[in-house]
């Protein structure tokens, strides 16, 4: 199949061959004709206030747009990056536009032949998870959403290839591309925040180096529309297992519920140009709760916005597999243990597969509703006495 995705010119508002006769891929301004033939976020529905930093002005170091980086991972976990500056976030963005493009392409596979990269059997979580293959609540409703993960490590020669349908592996130097912009983004954001915490130098940069054998990974998401008279969650309340996510939305449905014991979940509405970026559990841990790992969950795209099919990709960035989810010494800022109080000790490579494979009904039967027994951090981000 003709799948040179890195090679069709961005701009051009004609088919690029891929597919093109039954998919939306088309790119006209940076962005998939899909994305820009899409109905708008509707105004009637309540928004999660998420600030809008700058990765040009990280980058550069600018005093304010980095107070505003540490308020953001402090009192939501979650911020929009503006990408659009030359460099590594144009080149993100444009990476990200073509990957959606694959994204459709793969999901378009005949369903047994996804089925053949679903390697839960060999207790991983990389690869396909099929719909409706995780519980999402306790009365046992199940996900409505497929997933595709693509593990860094793999794609990075970091590890041994994971096999993969030929829509992937022809697109493995755009998957690279993508990973390593990604990855300086979450080192950036590692950095600042290594700094605020005061940190010896380079502490959670070393937690996360690339090159080195992690859960990290590339997700592909695909929800289809729900039937108007039975629209539910589409992705189940939880926090991140990992440390940093990026995340790219071009239809509503991802909800945050903010902190605070009377909360409400609020929309987050996709921006052009940006990246929703959040902390996960690891950066909780790290930091006994001074960072957050939000609460967030899918539910069907509002308004019109339901009609139609959802795609989201994701890159998630987490510890190194060796890491302890503990707190980290050497920070006066990171709070103490409440007296008494011990951690587990388990690795960022057993926590993630505890977390991510906790729900799939196949593999735990009842207990996959058992949703205590497969917790992140979701107790420290609720803040439920503040
Ligand atoms: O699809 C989205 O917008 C969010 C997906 C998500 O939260 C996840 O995969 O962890
Ligand atoms: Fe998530």
């Amino acid at each position: 199949m003709a799948t040179a995705v890195t090679a069709i010119p961005i701009g051009l508002g004609t088919t690029n061959g891929v597919n093109g006769a039954h998919m939306n891929g088309n790119h006209v301004n940076g962005h998939t004709k899909g994305a820009a033939s899409l109905p708008p976020f509707p105004t009637d529905v309540p928004k999660a206030p998420l600030l809008r930093l700058s990765l040009a002005k990280l980058q550069a170091n600018d005093p304010d747009e980095i107070n505003r980086l540490n308020r953001a991972c402090e009192d939501l976990g979650f911020f929009y990056l503006d990408l659009r500056s030359p460099g590594t976030g144009q080149n993100l963005l444009d990476d990200a536009d073509r990957l959606f493009t694959v994204g459709e392409q793969l999901y378009e596979l005949p369903l047994e032949e996804k089925q053949k990269y679903d390697f839960m059997h060999k207790n991983s979580y990389f690869g396909y998870k099929g719909y409706g293959a995780n519980v999402v609540d306790r009365t046992g409703r199940t996900d409505r959403n497929e997933f595709y993960n693509v593990s860094k490590d793999d794609i990075l020669g970091v590890s041994d290839p994971w096999p993969a349908p030929d829509v992937l592996n022809n697109q493995r130097p755009l998957l690279k591309n993508f990973m390593i912009n990604a990855h300086s983004i979450v080192s950036l954001v590692l950095e600042q925040l290594n700094n605020h915490l005061g940190l010896p130098p380079q502490t959670l940069q070393n937690l996360h180096r690339q090159t080195s054998p992690s859960g990290d990974q590339v997700r592909f998401i695909k929800a289809p529309p729900q039937p108007m008279e039975d629209r539910q969650i589409t992705l189940g309340e939880h926090t991140d297992f990992g440390s940093v996510t990026i995340l790219f939305n071009r239809l509503g449905g991802l909800q945050v519920l903010p902190p605070g014991r009377d909360a409400q979940w609020c929309y987050v509405q996709p921006l052009p140009g940006h990246a929703i970026v959040n902390l996960g559990d690891a950066m909780a841990k790290f930091t006994n709760g001074l960072l957050r790992s939000n609460i967030h969950r899918v539910v069907s795209p509002p308004g019109e916005q339901g009609d139609h099919t959802r795609y989201s990709l994701v890159y998630f960035a987490r510890p190194e597999e060796g890491v302890l989810m503990k707190r980290l010494n050497g920070s006066e800022k990171i709070p103490e243990l409440e007296p008494g109080a011990t951690e587990e000790d388990i690795t960022a490579k057993d926590w993630i597969i505890r977390r991510a494979l906790g729900h799939r009904h196949a593999l735990n039967k009842e207990k996959a509703m058992d949703f205590e027994s497969f917790q992140g951090t979701e107790k420290l981000s609720r803040r439920e006495g503040k």
